[in-house]
């Protein structure tokens, strides 16, 4: 097993990793983001990729989500935490608060969103998005270290780089939803084509536009959140990583199984080149 790290704004280096070693890939998808960090935290086997790049470079839209997942899966992860900042739309969800996200709304319009195509066709499920064990794991850690969290929300994925409109915020907030960021799609859909559990972890940093008392959010207010809370994104990675203990979460979600009837393109018409690309993160049905 190994538990791969995306590490979000503000997260670009893993201090606790031991015996670490920065390893360049490429993907049949291009270069993932940057170098990943290999090593160990206690007993796990993990890979850190800071998702925007360190000295983040990359906007949302310009990420290469499907080298950064590829490569996460060619290193050999089982399972994937990935960490956000994020928007809030509740009053009881403030800056400084965890949320293990479980679902998303996907409202970017500039990115590709699969593996598949080129003669290749598959339909993954995405009726629950996230690892439910991952999750388990993850809020026992959460609740161990303390940290104010809430279990379960949705997360808007917009397409950015500007933040939402006022009237946008408040449309969100009266549809019910509780989080809003840049990047959780399409990098929790490629993780289910590649058959990886996947949790995201989003820390609040604002309260997004719609909140009379608070000033819409700008970058300054979310970095100054952040440079408050790595510690905890740091010791909550160290928890979680302690808690797996070198096995994979007994995933009970299907993520790892996500493919078994998900392509539907007759074997007879699968063009070769295609399935040469999709082997690092589908060859366990495309065979
Ligand atoms: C720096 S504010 C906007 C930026 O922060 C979030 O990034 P990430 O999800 O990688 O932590 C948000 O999605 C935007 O990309
Ligand atoms: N309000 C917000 N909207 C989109 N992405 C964010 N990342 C942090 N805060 C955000």
């Amino acid at each position: 097993m190994r538990l791969g790290i995306v590490g979000g704004s503000g997260l670009y280096q893993m201090a606790a990793v031991e015996d670490a070693e920065l390893v360049e890939i490429e993907t049949p998808w291009g270069k993932p983001s940057d170098s990943l960090l290999l090593g160990r935290i206690g007993d796990t086997p993990v890979a850190f990729l800071p998702r925007h790049g360190r000295g983040h470079r990359l906007t949302p839209t310009e990420l290469n989500y499907r080298a950064n997942i590829a490569a996460l899966k060619m290193v050999g992860c089982t399972d994937v935490l990935s960490i956000s900042a994020c928007g809030s739309f509740r009053e009881e969800l403030p800056p400084g608060t965890f949320v293990l996200v479980d679902q998303y709304v996907d409202r970017t319009r500039r990115r590709t969103n699969s593996f598949f195509g080129d003669g290749v066709v598959a339909h993954v499920s995405l009726a629950q998005p996230s690892c439910g064990s991952l999750a388990d794991v993850t809020e026992d850690a959460l609740k161990a270290l303390g940290l104010s969290h809430r279990r379960g929300g949705s997360y808007l994925v917009m397409e950015g780089p500007q933040f939402s409109s006022r009237a946008e915020s408040l449309l969100y907030r009266a549809a019910g939803l509780d989080v809003i960021g840049m990047t959780a799609m399409p990098e929790a859909a490629l993780a289910r084509e590649a058959e990886l559990c996947y949790q995201t972890v989003a820390m609040v940093t604002d309260f997004d536009a719609w909140h009379g008392e608070h000033e819409a959010v700008d970058v300054a207010q979310v970095l100054e959140v952040l440079h408050r809370n790595v510690a905890n994104s740091q010791s909550l990675v160290v928890a979680v990583a302690e808690r797996l203990g070198g096995r994979a979460t007994a995933c009970a979600s299907g993520c790892r199984t996500a493919l078994d009837h998900a392509v539907i393109t007759d074997r007879s018409v699968w063009p070769e080149d295609t399935v040469a690309r999709l082997a690092v993160v589908a060859g366990r049905v495309l065979k």
